[in-house]
């Protein structure tokens, strides 16, 4: 799988050159390109934004720059998916990393400032191309870089043979079970004067895997009411909603 990401502060995407989506680069799993915006523009001062027209604070990024930038890295490639992190977008979930692990190319435009002439994506999907917006959550960053940290990593980890045991891929929060992850265990048995469930140490796993789902439902009915609603409630058993 190709990403591009195109950025004024490529820098910021060094982090991506750890662990283990850096191993994925190395071994030619995740074939991963930053590049600089900068390098597509025309003029002495390598200028990306300009005031916005309506007037208003802040300044836009110019849409002839990001125009030749994404022409660049998409080149004529059917496939490529322009990915545009934005705090006015669809949110960013798990099943969007699953479903562009399974994409060939990424083309991830991180925005600054007060963000992308709107023309950049209208001109692609008039293109025919696939253009999402996207939001990593509620809340404003400076730029769109975080963000492309956050998918490239999400996307990165589910690509095959990136992470050593992909069982540990399957029993995930916001897996297809669509439930909060159970807290986990290891020794030493006591710290601090506190024990761990006597169940995890029964070698019973029939009731093990009982008393994880029962932690699991139990803190996503506390902590995040909105995935319960969406829990596919035929799923389950009758013991698990006595809850
Ligand atoms: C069409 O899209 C754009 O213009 C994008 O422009 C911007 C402007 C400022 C900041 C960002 C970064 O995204 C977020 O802040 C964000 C994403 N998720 N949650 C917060 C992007």
């Amino acid at each position: 799988m190709r990403i591009d990401v195109v950025s004024i502060f490529p820098d910021y995407l060094a982090a991506l050159d750890l662990s283990l989506v850096g191993k994925a680069r190395r071994s030619g799993l995740l074939d991963l390109r930053v590049h600089d915006l900068r390098d597509w523009t025309a003029d002495r001062h390598r200028t990306v934004d300009d005031t916005p027209f309506g007037g208003g604070a802040g300044m836009v990024m110019r849409p002839d720059v990001w125009g030749a930038a994404i022409d660049s890295v998409l080149g004529d490639d059917p496939e490529g998916h322009l990915v545009i992190p934005t705090p006015s977008g669809e949110v960013f979930t798990q099943r969007h990393a699953e479903a562009f692990a399974t994409e060939t190319h990424l083309v991830v435009a991180c925005g600054r400032y007060e963000g992308i002439d709107a023309r950049v994506a209208e001109r692609y999907r008039a293109a025919g191309r696939r253009v999402s917006e996207l939001s990593i959550g509620d809340y404003v960053l400076n730029g769109g870089e975080v963000a492309a940290l956050v998918m490239v990593e999400a996307v990165g980890r589910l690509l095959p043979g990136v992470v050593g045991n992909p069982e540990s891929l399957v029993e995930e929060s916001h897996g297809a079970a669509g439930l909060l992850e159970y807290p986990v265990y290891t020794k030493p048995p006591a710290w601090e004067g506190l024990e761990i469930p006597e169940v995890l140490l029964s070698g019973h796993h029939a009731k093990i895997d009982r008393w994880r789902r029962d932690r699991a439902l139990e803190r996503t009915a506390a902590r995040r009411p909105d995935m319960v609603a969406a829990l596919d409630v035929a799923g389950l058993d009758k013991h698990d909603l006595r809850l």
